[in-house]
């Protein structure tokens, strides 16, 4: 366990300014958050500094604005999604930085809690610019850190931060680092990973890694349709990074080098809409119509993921298998779920899953409770995984 500050070290929080860093980034479907597992975590954290009597001023992103304010990345609707976890009144500042925030934050008596617009409305967020930094650190007299699954980015508000005031770990922070190094610190063999998801360009340059610590990687949704093009397969219309042909080609040969199987899919639900219950027909993956989008892997597959499964002494997951919020798209994530679910309770695995839609799926699977550990880390609990630093940990060890 990295050695750091928390909550404890805090001494007297009475009237402090706390910036505390969470992660909001939940998923929302109609505008309405439909996963709350994010804010249910960081709940005792914030409960905690409120109680102490800290202003709590609460810092966090949605989606991937790129440095510009989106409308539909505000973090607003939000804000009543915090309110209702916590049943304790959440403010909103239209801004996180400047005199809306200042303002708002002038506002507060001891205990309040403020979310401030999202943090990637401002270039300086992913960019870690000092002058960003310095700009939310004005905001505060402490920094609490309980994003763990922001902890992988060395943004302004995950990392810069930390260098400009007191920094502490936060409870979920705290937790999530034990709780992994428990479940996967010296993991049975064998390790069978599955990484799915659409976040095909941010996490396949970690599978790298990945494939010399697992026994199998087992390989779903845009990711799978990414590695089946790079294979030379048609996958029409479907959720693909054609320009990381060469990548996903040099993972497969790390791999085999390293021993590690390479589960693909080798059938598919494919539709030409992205909605719910929209026609569709299964198909081998070399039969993938032109026009149409692999919106799920097939029952063939979902029979050898689950194999695998089977096979497994320790299961890693991020990323669904397919398109799981929209039905009939969910089944094979809904399957092997149930399965992972299945064997951990028989207690021949050990089940990690993470990722805010991961969780989501899980949850919409019915088998969330059923797994050793969920963690609200997707790309961080893998990078964790691959024995990487993760600069948002890093930083509160240094300080
Ligand atoms: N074949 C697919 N086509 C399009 N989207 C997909 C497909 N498979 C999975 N997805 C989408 O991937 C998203 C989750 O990916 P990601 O953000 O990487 O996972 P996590 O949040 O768990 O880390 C879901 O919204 C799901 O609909
Ligand atoms: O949702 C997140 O990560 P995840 O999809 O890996 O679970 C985090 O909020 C990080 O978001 P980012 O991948 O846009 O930096």
């Amino acid at each position: 366990m990295p050695a750091f500050k928390t909550i404890d070290d805090l001494g007297d929080a009475s009237g402090k300014r706390a910036l505390v860093r969470v992660d909001l980034n939940v998923p929302v479907s109609d505008g309405k958050v439909s996963d709350a597992t994010r804010i249910e975590r960081v709940a005792p954290t914030i409960r905690e500094l409120s109680q102490k009597g800290a202003k709590v001023i609460l810092l966090a992103h949605f989606g991937r604005p790129k440095g510009e304010a989106v409308a539909d990345m505000s973090l607003k609707p939000i804000a009543i999604a915090v309110e209702e976890v916590l049943d304790q009144h959440v403010a909103f500042a239209g801004d996180c930085i400047g005199t809306a925030a200042e303002d708002a934050i002038a506002a507060m008596n001891n205990g309040d809690i403020l979310l401030l617009e999202n943090t990637r409305f401002h270039k300086g967020e992913e960019k870690n610019t000092p002058e960003f930094a310095a700009a939310l650190a004005k905001l505060g007299d402490i920094y609490v850190n309980d994003a763990f699954s922001a902890a992988h980015r060395a943004h302004a508000s995950t990392e810069g931060l930390a260098h400009y005031l007191p920094a502490y770990a936060g409870r979920t922070m705290q937790a999530e680092l034990e709780a992994l190094e428990k479940g996967l610190g010296a993991p049975k063999r064998p390790v069978v990973a599955i990484v799915g998801g659409a976040k095909v360009s941010t996490k396949i340059d970690l599978l790298s890694n990945l494939v010399t610590r697992v026994d199998a990687l087992v390989i779903g949704g845009g990711m799978a349709n990414t590695f089946l093009a790079a294979q030379g397969i048609d996958v029409g219309k479907s959720l693909c990074e054609h320009d990381l042909a060469d990548t996903a080609r040099q993972i497969l040969k790390d791999a085999e080098a390293a021993g590690c199987a390479i589960v693909l899919p080798v059938d598919g639900v494919v539709a030409r809409e992205f909605k719910a219950n929209a026609d569709n027909e299964t198909v081998d993956v070399n039969a993938i119509p032109a026009d149409a989008m692999m919106l799920d892997v097939g029952p063939k597959s979902v029979e050898k993921v689950n194999e695998w499964i089977s096979k497994g002494a320790t299961l890693v997951w991020n990323g669904p298998l397919g398109a799981f919020e929209i039905p009939p798209f969910d089944t094979a994530t809904v399957s092997a779920a149930r399965h992972a679910a299945e064997c951990t309770k028989a207690g021949t695995l050990t089940s990690v899953a993470g990722g805010g839609d991961t969780v989501a799926a899980l949850n919409h699977a019915g088998v969330a409770d059923d797994f050793t550990y969920v963690s609200t880390a997707g790309g961080a609990f893998l990078e964790w995984m691959e024995g990487k630093e993760l600069p948002g940990v890093a930083v509160l060890t240094a300080a």
